[in-house]
């Protein structure tokens, strides 16, 4: 599974609980992004995820279920992404959910399509924030500190950097990337244009682009070439 998205530099995250026409997601999966993660942190359903899959469907890239609400699991996608959000104090975030799917799914669970993901939360202001009561506020060493608990104690496949809704602290991100040595680096937050992926680009493995499919298209595609040609430095 690892190797499944080992090749991904750019993502679109699309959101079941929120509209896209026809058109637009046809832009969107032949945009030359290499893979679709669905998924957020609120409104998720079964049915509106099943209807966004079978969307998708219709082309030929790699589609992930990010899970949030096991309520919302719909067969089908080539992988399921499972946060842990480690920095909540709530550790329902961390193990409870998890466990608890476990214990109702038992060995009807295809481990062999699950990824975990380390989640590292860090703007307050977000709905996974306030979901998961996360502490954002934390300096560029508490996050690499997550980060290398995830990387080095736990080894996690992803450490994902998640701003989502603001364009993150590149300093913070630069500090998290001299310390992942294993894991792949995931950005996700507030890109809007070229300019911030190409910065989140540099400095990540796989970069994450969400809400500006829905507030500016264009905008949106125009971000897959500015991460794809950008080079990551090297630490
Ligand atoms: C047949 C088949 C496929 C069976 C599947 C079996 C199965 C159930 C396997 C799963 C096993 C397992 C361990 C599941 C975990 C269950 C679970 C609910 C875990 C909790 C996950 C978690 C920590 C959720 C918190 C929220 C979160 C991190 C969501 C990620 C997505 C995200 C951050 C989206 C951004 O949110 P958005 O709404 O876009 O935010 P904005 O408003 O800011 O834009
Ligand atoms: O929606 P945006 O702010 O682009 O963030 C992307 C993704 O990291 C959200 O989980
Ligand atoms: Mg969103």
């Amino acid at each position: 599974m690892r190797q499944k998205i080992q090749p991904w530099r750019h993502v679109f995250k699309l959101d079941p609980d929120r509209e896209l026409g026809d058109r637009e997601l046809e832009a969107v999966c032949l945009s030359g992004t290499d893979a679709i993660l669905v998924g957020g942190s609120t409104g998720v359903t079964y049915e509106n995820t099943v209807a966004l899959l079978a969307r998708v469907r219709q082309y030929e890239l790699p589609c992930a279920m990010e899970i949030s609400d096991l309520e919302a699991v719909v067969p089908g996608f080539d992988l399921y992404m499972i946060p842990m959000v480690l920095n909540s104090p709530d550790t329902d975030w961390i193990l409870g959910h998890h466990r608890r799917a476990i214990e109702r799914y038992g060995s009807l669970i295809p481990w062999e399509q699950l990824l975990t993901e380390g989640y590292i939360v860090l703007n307050g202001d977000s709905s996974v924030a306030r979901l998961t009561g996360a502490d954002s506020s934390l300096s560029g060493d508490g996050a690499a500190a997550y980060a290398q608990i995830a990387d080095k104690l736990m080894s996690l496949p992803v450490v994902y950097l998640e701003y989502s809704g603001a364009f993150g602290d590149m300093n913070t991100v630069r500090t998290v990337r001299e310390t992942v040595e294993h894991s792949q680096l995931f950005y996700g937050g507030g890109i809007t244009g070229v300019a911030e992926a190409g910065q989140a680009a540099a400095l990540c493995d796989t970069v994450v682009v969400g809400n500006v499919i829905y507030q500016n298209l264009q905008q949106a595609l125009l971000t897959v070439q500015a991460v794809k040609q950008t080079p990551q430095i090297e630490f």
